[in-house]
């Protein structure tokens, strides 16, 4: 820095020159003689360190001599050498000391003007010194005040600089908090805008998908106005051909009713072929119980006889044995009389055996004919026990072939109910498309009591031209007739029953295996309610669904002759706001919070699938088995107090 090299003071150049603060190294000077020419400065220390302490004066003069006209420079040593210098020679060679005292005073001289020429050269360079010094100083002076000025004004800058660094931080750390805020809102910003994007982006598909379904839409409006003129060229036809179907329906309903006789009739013969097969089958039990029986009978004559026999052949052994002893005996006799003379007492005792052999004899003869007569009866008995099974065996052949008539018949007869059953199924359904699939019925519900019956009559009218009786609806608005017609009108007369009658052959489509919806749908008030539900405490108020389920559940039961199984399982839900509400939930049967069910807390999520078969299902609903009209009553109340 410029203040730091000003501080030092500069070197003279004649101080630099003539070596004045350095002290020269002797050693190192050794041999090195300079001698410059005359006005040329010669480095004083240097001049003389050739000359040796001990060199003699002479040499000296001699050196000096040689140098004529130039300035020689002396060392210490070199003056104290010259100082110390003898005179040689003889002690009266005058002439030679004086030639050496010559010589030795211009050495002197030269010496003298050389130390004067240093003392001037001295004296010079020390003023400049000073004046240089005095410059310096004066200029150090300057330059402290300078310096101090300069502090003070740095400390001031420094003051300021650190009060700005202050104020700088303060707003850096300021803007350092901006900047993250910034970076922040500039996140939010970029996920804001990236959001935004990805709406618009969606929002063009959209509205991309948009205009497709405007052009398909207006492409099929235009389709639609040539179809609607189509149809109502269609629906000319269609009324003509309705009526024509009218007819066609009404002869099918009466072919219905015929089935329906025919079936009746069918079920009864078929309840008696029943009753009699089944008193049939009773006989033929006992006949098989009795068969049983005589068989077991028989086996036990069987066994009597064989042991008859048996008895019968042992006695007929010993009856041979005794006849064979007997004719032995006789032969003894005849020996014995031929040998009459010999002994008598022989004779008497051979007498007495003979007697008592023929006694046996008779004794056992009438064993036997009593055996005989006993094995005669036993026989007799075998044959009519053999008539009988006969006789059993003939009538359960019989009772068989009758039974195997019965159920052949029997088959026939429910391959005809099934079939006849069929029929009606078909004509039903037949009945039912010609109807139509879906129909819409309109059920204009009473006024209330403060409206009075006049306004009614005067805004609803029910037309009753031949094509729209019973199926159309007019209404009054401000002078304009506005006329509407439907499958079929309920005017603000019409029973619970009424409505039914025409519901109920959908019901019975539905125990025929057909998928079938009934739904109620008007503002608020209209009695949607009160046409599905009722009030199921009144006989003649209870709505479509008890009424339905009562059908289903007699149907079912009267079916149930025929073999028919019919398992019920209810589940009932109401969709309210876009949410599906399971109304036999135990959940809400237990009055738990029905908000924390609803957002899912309870794990349920109600979705809705559609299998192939075209079922609809919704999954974690509650379904409960039913099996007859106090159940679902009573569920019918538990779904009431849950909505
Ligand atoms: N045909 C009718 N005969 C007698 N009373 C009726 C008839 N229709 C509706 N009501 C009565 O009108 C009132 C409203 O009917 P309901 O509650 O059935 O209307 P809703 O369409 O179900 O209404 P919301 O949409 O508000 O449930 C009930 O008191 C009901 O008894």
């Amino acid at each position: 820095m410029t203040s730091r090299n000003q501080n030092k003071p500069p070197r003279s150049p004649s101080m630099k020159k003539e070596g004045i603060d350095e002290v020269p190294d002797k050693r190192r000077k050794i041999g090195t003689t300079r001698v410059a020419g005359v006005g040329t400065r010669v480095r004083g220390r240097q001049a003389l360190s050739a000359l040796d302490p001990e060199q003699n004066a002479t040499d000296l003069v001699s050196n000096v001599s040689s140098d004529v006209g130039g300035v020689v420079e002396f060392t210490k040593d070199e003056i104290e050498a010259l100082l110390n210098e003898k005179l040689k020679g003889k002690k009266f060679d005058l002439k030679g000391k004086l030639e050496q005292m010559t010589e030795y005073i211009k050495k002197l001289r030269l010496c003298i003007k050389w130390l004067q020429d240093v003392e001037e050269a001295h004296v010079v360079e020390k003023e400049k010194l000073q004046i240089t010094l005095q410059t310096a100083e004066t200029k150090l002076a300057d330059m402290e005040v300078e310096m101090k000025n300069k502090d003070e004004e740095q400390a001031l800058l420094l003051a300021g600089l650190r009060t700005d660094y202050a104020i700088l931080q303060e707003k850096f750390r300021k803007e350092e908090s901006d900047k993250l805020d910034a970076i922040d809102c500039h996140k939010r910003e970029k996920e804001a805008r990236d959001a935004a994007e990805k709406r618009q982006a969606s929002l063009l598909e959209e509205l991309k998908k948009a205009q497709q379904e405007q052009q398909t839409a207006i492409q099929k409006f235009s389709s639609l106005e040539t179809m609607y003129t189509n149809l109502q060229e269609y629906n000319k036809s269609l009324q003509q051909y309705n009526s024509k179907l009218q007819t066609d329906l009404g002869v099918a309903n009466e072919t219905g009713k015929r089935i329906e006789k025919e079936k009746a009739v069918i079920v009864e013969n078929l309840s008696g072929l029943r009753g009699h097969c089944n008193s049939l089958q009773e006989q033929l039990n006992l006949c098989k119980a009795s068969q049983g029986e005589v068989l077991k009978q028989k086996e036990t004559l069987v066994k009597e006889v064989g042991c008859l026999r048996e008895e019968l052949q042992r006695v007929r052994d010993d009856r041979d044995s005794q006849v064979l002893q007997l004719q032995a005996l006789t032969d003894e006799v005849k020996k014995y009389k031929e040998s009459i003379g010999k002994s008598f007492t022989e004779l008497d005792s051979l007498t007495s055996k003979s007697n008592a052999l023929e006694e046996i004899c008779s004794s056992q003869r009438e064993q036997l004919r009593i055996l005989e007569h006993q094995l005669a009866s036993a026989n007799e008995k075998l044959k009519m026990s053999d008539l009988s099974s006969l006789e059993a065996r003939t009538e359960f052949e019989e009772q068989k072939r009758l039974v195997k008539e019965l159920r052949e018949l029997l088959a026939d007869s429910e391959h005809k109910i099934s079939e006849g059953e069929k029929l009606r199924k078909k004509l039903h359904n037949t009945i039912l498309e010609l109807k139509g699939n879906i129909r819409v019925f309109c059920r204009v519900r009473p006024m209330i009591s403060d409206g009075g019956a006049a306004t009614e009559s005067a805004s609803i009218l029910y037309p009753s031209s031949l094509e729209t009786l019973g199926r159309g609806v007019e209404l009054m608005q401000n002078g304009q007739k506005l006329a509407f017609t439907f499958d079929k009108v309920f005017n603000h007369e019409a029973s619970q029953e009424d409505v039914f009658v025409e519901i109920s052959q959908l019901v019975q489509s539905a125990l025929d295996g057909y998928k079938v919806c009934i739904f109620a749908y008007g503002q608020t008030g209209s009695g949607k309610t009160y046409t599905m539900i009722g009030r199921p405490e009144a006989l003649d108020q209870k709505g479509l669904i008890p009424r339905s389920l009562e059908q289903i559940f007699q149907t079912s039961q009267s079916l149930s002759s025929q073999g028919w199984k019919y398992k019920m399982q209810a589940s009932m839900l109401e969709i309210y706001n876009e949410t599906i509400r399971d109304l036999l939930s135990a959940n809400r049967a237990n009055g738990l919070d029905t908000a924390r069910a609803e957002n899912g807390v309870s794990g349920k999520q109600y979705t809705i699938t559609h299998d192939a078969n075209g079922n609809t299902h919704v999954a974690d609903l509650t379904i409960v088995d039913v099996s007859d009209t106090r159940e679902v009553s009573s569920f019918l109340r538990q779904a009431a107090q849950s909505r």
